[in-house]
């Protein structure tokens, strides 16, 4: 296969893998997972997976057993806001929908694995990639369509230490990335970061759950602009705001490097 062929296969692969991420918050069938469940949740879960993943993968958004009692009471508050099945079999929709997040996206979309084998097999999402429950990043997202704002509920592990006792400012950042450009993926399909400014205001104890905040400020043409704020799970301690300009892109920007 010639250089250019492989560049043409690999554009409509990450096109339908684009796509398909935005089309994760408009799943009907997308139901909620209400009880407190163990460990082994990826095994258990009745989340219906987009048609684009040939096969299930874990997925990380979902509850595990170092999940602490307030990250579970508020990932209950909002997964029962989410659409859940009615009488009948039919689904009621809510406001809410909760995002499944994997570590490798590309290996499981449609040609993903021709797709990862000719970009990087090895690659991970930067924040799914530690195996161990409870070490790093746990957090789940859920999405307002209307209300056009994520919440991210976000428990951070003793590998993010920054200060003794905080987490890490880079990490805090990595969060507020990941939330924004989640969300402006959703609300603008495939962008990049161009700007993110942080203010970080009061640290954050590590083993905390705290909510990370995203809304919309507007949209201009190819830019997104979005707000992020971080405070403790009762809104009463700011500990970070941020605002984050993002970009839209042809998937050509990422296969020639920008
Ligand atoms: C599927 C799984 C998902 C999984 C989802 C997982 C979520 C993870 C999210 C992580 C997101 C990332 O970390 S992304 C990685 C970090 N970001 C990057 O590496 C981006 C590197 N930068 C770039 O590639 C480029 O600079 C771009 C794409 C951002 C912009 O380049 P471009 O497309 O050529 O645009 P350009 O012509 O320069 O600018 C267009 C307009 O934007 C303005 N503009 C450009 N940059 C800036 C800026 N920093 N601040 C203000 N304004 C700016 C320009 O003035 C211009 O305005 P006007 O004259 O038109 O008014």
């Amino acid at each position: 296969m010639t250089h250019e062929s492989h560049r043409v296969q690999m554009a409509r692969s990450l096109g339908r893998l684009l796509k398909g991420f935005q089309s994760l918050t408009s799943l009907p069938a997308m139901r909620a997972q209400r009880s407190h469940p163990s460990a082994c949740v990826p095994c258990r879960t009745t989340v219906a997976l987009p048609s684009l993943f040939s096969f299930k993968p874990r997925d990380f958004s979902l509850p595990n057993s170092s999940w602490s009692s307030e990250m579970m009471r508020l990932y209950d508050h909002y997964n029962s806001q989410c659409e859940v099945e009615a009488e009948r079999g039919e689904t009621r929709g809510g406001p809410w929908q909760r995002l499944p997040s994997y570590n490798r996206s590309l290996k499981y979309a449609t040609g993903g694995v021709y797709l990862s084998k000719i970009i990087q097999s090895r690659a991970r999402l930067f924040t799914r990639n530690i195996r161990e429950p409870g070490a790093a990043f746990e957090y789940v997202l859920f999405v307002n369509k209307e209300e056009q704002r994520c919440v991210c509920i976000f428990q951070a592990g003793h590998l993010l230490e920054g200060p003794p006792g905080h987490v890490h400012g880079g990490a805090i950042a990595t969060m507020i990335d990941n939330v924004t450009g989640t969300h402006a993926t959703v609300l603008s399909g495939p962008v990049m970061t161009a700007n993110l400014n942080i203010n970080y205001r009061s640290p954050v104890p590590l083993g905390s759950t705290v909510l990370i905040e995203s809304s919309l400020d507007t949209k201009e043409g190819r830019k997104t602009f979005i707000s992020c704020k971080v405070t403790s799970t009762d809104g009463s301690k700011l500990h970070t705001e941020a605002t984050a300009l993002f970009l839209s892109i042809n998937v050509s920007h990422l296969l020639r490097g920008g």
